[in-house]
């Protein structure tokens, strides 16, 4: 199952899809949107800040595809095998799948930002609160109802643990293509250091952009090789139908007013 997130009837209906999803589509009474950028001397250290729990088993992962945004790895989560919780959480919250955002040269490619540093790629593992809700479809409507772990990619060295995931690429490279994937551990894309974060509350970053995102920005980021983030760019935005293909990349969203939010720290 996963979470397969359909621009269904929401809060925003937008006038239309935008195949690439580029433009600041204005949200209506959108006061929360992300991403944005993390001034860090502006952020506020909060000591009730919990370190983050994750507790991933590699055995619900189920398939990954592209939905032509992205491509996503998918969790079964009918149960709470795979959970997050602590950080600035009161609740259990279940992944439901994990994605990335890129740009198409290493100059740039994340959705959120650190003093505008902008880095090749930005990692979303993406959580529903189980406790309050019984499907993401629902959670994704509500304030409280979905937790982003958002990890930054640098390029550098080639990262093991992704290379599983890398080598399925090729498989999906068109928009509706699916592939069954099985036994990958999403904890091995988390930095060493999860304890150190900003988190603020925002949006889904793509439609229908829904104000129901706690996010956690790891202060620590992540290394790939140049190679492995070369895979990404050769997805494509289109189907294997249409005869412009599209390269699948620079697909982050602009940024967006921090509107007197807050961004706090879990570190000084
Ligand atoms: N980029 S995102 O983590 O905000 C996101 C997660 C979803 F599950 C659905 C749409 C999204 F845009
Ligand atoms: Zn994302």
């Amino acid at each position: 199952r996963g979470c397969n997130l359909t621009a269904c009837s929401s809060k925003y209906v937008l006038s239309q899809m935008h195949p690439m999803w580029q433009g600041p589509l204005v949200v209506p009474g959108g006061d929360r949107q992300s991403p944005i950028d993390i001034v860090v001397r502006k952020s506020i250290f909060d000591s009730k800040l919990k370190p983050l729990v994750t507790k991933y088993d590699p055995h619900t992962c189920q398939q990954i595809w592209n939905n032509g945004y992205s491509f996503l790895v998918e969790y079964d989560d009918t149960t709470d095998k795979s959970t997050l919780q602590g950080g600035p959480m009161e609740d259990k919250f279940r992944l439901c799948q994990f994605h990335f955002h890129w740009g198409e040269t290493n100059a740039w490619g994340s959705e959120h930002t650190v003093d505008k540093k902008l880095f090749p790629a930005e990692l979303h593992l993406v959580h529903w609160n189980s406790d309050k809700y019984s499907l993401f479809e629902e959670a994704v409507m509500e304030d409280n109802g979905l937790a982003v772990i958002g990890v930054f990619l640098k390029v550098g060295k080639r990262h093991e643990g992704l290379q599983k995931l890398v080598d399925a690429l090729p498989a999906i490279r068109h928009k509706n293509s699916v592939v069954e994937f099985n036994r990958f551990d999403p904890g091995c894309l988390l930095p060493t250091n999860t304890d150190d974060y900003w988190t603020y509350h925002g949006s889904l970053t793509t439609p229908p952009l829904t104000e129901s995102v706690t996010w956690m920005i790891m202060k620590q980021h992540i290394e790939v090789s140049h190679e492995q983030l070369a895979v990404f760019r050769s997805l494509l935005f289109t189907s294997a139908e249409e005869d412009m293909q599209k390269s699948m990349v620079n697909n982050f969203r602009v940024q967006q007013p921090l509107r007197g939010r807050a961004v706090r720290s879990s570190f000084n």
